[in-house]
């Protein structure tokens, strides 16, 4: 008999990962991004994870601008399509504290040529994650400061009620659009202070009182 799936281990199921971008006001200022009136959705493979103590995240082949993007993480325990705002915490397992990394050099070439994000964002090691930290220990997903640090300067602040669009938003307009899954992770946005990372730089990012985790910076793949 094998052994049942445990949602702690969603990555490693083969799940989809949904980034939503642009989700706080500052984060968009900063990049010249206009404020979406909906949220902004894209795909990372799941290649792409890279669970803490995995190794360093690496920048793709070429990339001269590596960004960290922290993100809260949504782990999907049921799935769904067509999922009511009203009923759509009813779907969420759990959360990861997650990073988006992000080529921004290609990023910025894409949006120049109108070409999908491929580059910036999927390639391996773009998602650094935290251990899995069930649902209940989270009492309000829209009420927590989270914070990251490189080299030990904080660079990234938030309090996750800056959001534009809520979790249970996020997820209902997500799922009218894809079937969402069992195991499937939703980045639900950065917010602002991103900024470039070099080889050997020392990542540490915290949901306050709730998780925590380190990842190095290593060589472009
Ligand atoms: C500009 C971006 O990379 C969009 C994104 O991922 C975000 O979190 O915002
Ligand atoms: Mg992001």
């Amino acid at each position: 008999m094998t052994a049942p799936l445990k949602l702690s281990r969603f990555y490693e199921w083969g799940r989809k990962i949904v980034g939503v971008g642009r989700n706080y006001r500052a984060h968009c200022a900063e990049l010249g991004n206009p404020v979406p009136k909906e949220p902004v959705l894209f795909l990372k493979p799941t290649t792409a994870y890279l669970p803490e103590g995995k190794g360093p995240t690496r920048g793709p082949p070429g990339c001269t601008e590596l960004h960290h993007e922290i993100e809260l993480g949504v782990v999907i325990s049921g799935g769904g399509t067509n999922i009511p705002e009203e009923s759509a915490m009813d779907h969420v397992g759990g959360y990861v504290l997650a990073l988006d990394m992000t080529a921004r050099d290609y990023q910025n070439i894409a949006k120049q040529k109108g070409i999908p994000w491929t580059w910036a964002k999927c390639f391996d090691t773009a998602c650094p994650i935290s251990e899995f930290v069930p649902k209940e220990k989270v009492h309000d997903p829209q009420d927590l400061d989270m914070w990251l640090k490189v080299n030990g300067e904080v660079r990234q602040k938030t309090n996750t009620n800056d959001m534009i669009f809520t979790v249970p938003y996020i997820i209902s307009y997500i799922s009218k659009i894809m079937t969402l899954e069992r195991g499937d992770l939703i980045l639900t946005g950065t917010p602002m202070g991103v900024s470039g990372v070099q080889p050997n730089d020392q990542l540490e990012a915290e949901i306050e009182g709730v998780v925590a985790m380190k990842f190095t910076v290593g060589d472009k793949l």
